[in-house]
């Protein structure tokens, strides 16, 4: 079943008592994308979600799905993980899997042919009759995914689906919620993992302080982030902090980590590097994720 309808948030905002955990937070999931939602220890986003989720009631705005005001039937066809992980520690894995599969309205001998087959995507094939409980907290996370990915849902809201995963399981992770985004489902998950999120995302939403603080494609942000220059003199290039427009954020020996003001800079930059030797290199650097991320939280 294909899909394309966007997940939209505005004016979302969320108080308790004197705090202002999400404040006028308004942004959009499209069909199909990844969309990565990073912050950090208490931005809002666990808030963000269950107000999404419908489980707890924003103070103002509103949650928009396909167009219009998200409703209780939409909420249903949903996949959600939530922050507090909801297993029941004392069933086993094939049989809680199926029950919440079945809750989902999929029939018993389909709920327990996807669940097999989920179990053994993510390398728990010889775990379904295991408790729960006795499942190593990597292992109950697979099955929370699982939980959460069951019967094509429409929209995917992971909370730190990525969190405690080895290598393995992120990769199986990656796979299956790729075959998600194919159908035009949107996907938002929120991670502390700005590296995975750098390489899976199509979209990202910064929050801080309860607010957006920049929210688009990486390609995007990285164009509006600070542009940086490694510059290489011959010779020493301590010179470099003298020059009007450019500012030195780093000299070592001949090679020097610049922020070029302008036009007018750069070209300051080479006329007096002429007369001082010359130039080896002048290379535009590209902002990290991590370097964004810093920039706009700071
Ligand atoms: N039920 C609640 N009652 C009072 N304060 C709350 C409640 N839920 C969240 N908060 C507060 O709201 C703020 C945002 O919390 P939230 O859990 O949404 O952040 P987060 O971005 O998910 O953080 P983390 O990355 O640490 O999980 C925090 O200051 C938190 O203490």
């Amino acid at each position: 079943m294909t899909t394309t309808d966007s997940l939209e948030v505005r004016g979302l905002t969320r108080t308790f008592g004197d705090l202002t955990a999400v404040d006028d937070v308004r942004f959009a999931a499209p069909p199909g994308l990844l969309t990565g939602f990073v912050g950090g220890n208490g931005a809002g986003k666990t808030t963000t979600m269950r107000m999404i989720m419908g489980v707890l009631a924003p103070t103002a705005g509103e949650v928009r799905f396909g167009g219009r005001p998200v409703t209780r039937a939409d909420r249903r066809t949903f996949g959600y993980m939530p922050e507090e992980r909801g297993l029941y520690p004392k069933q086993p894995v094939l049989d809680q899997l199926v029950y919440l599969a079945r809750l989902r309205g999929i029939p018993a001998a389909r709920a327990k042919a996807e669940v097999l087959d989920h179990l053994d995507r993510l390398g728990l094939a010889g775990r379904s009759k295991e408790h729960v409980e006795k499942l190593s907290l990597g292992n109950q996370q697979r099955v929370q995914i699982i939980a959460a990915l069951m019967g094509s849902p429409r929209l995917l809201v992971l909370d730190e689906p990525f969190s405690g995963l080895d290598p393995a399981a992120v990769d199986g992770m990656v796979d299956l919620l790729a075959e998600h985004t194919a159908r035009g489902v949107p996907v938002l998950f929120s991670s502390h993992q700005l590296d995975l999120v750098e390489r899976l995302c199509e979209r990202l939403v910064i929050l801080k302080s309860g607010r957006v603080m920049a929210d688009g494609a990486p390609a995007e942000l990285q164009q509006a982030g600070r542009l940086r220059h490694r510059f290489v003199a011959d010779g020493d290039a301590g010179w470099v902090r003298g020059v009007p427009g450019v500012h030195a954020v780093d000299v070592d020996g001949s090679v020097a980590l610049l922020e070029l003001a302008d036009d007018a800079a750069v070209q300051r930059l080479l006329a007096t590097a002429l007369e001082r030797g010359g130039v080896r290199e002048l290379t535009p650097l590209r902002p990290t994720l991590a370097q964004i991320y810093r920039e706009v939280t700071a």
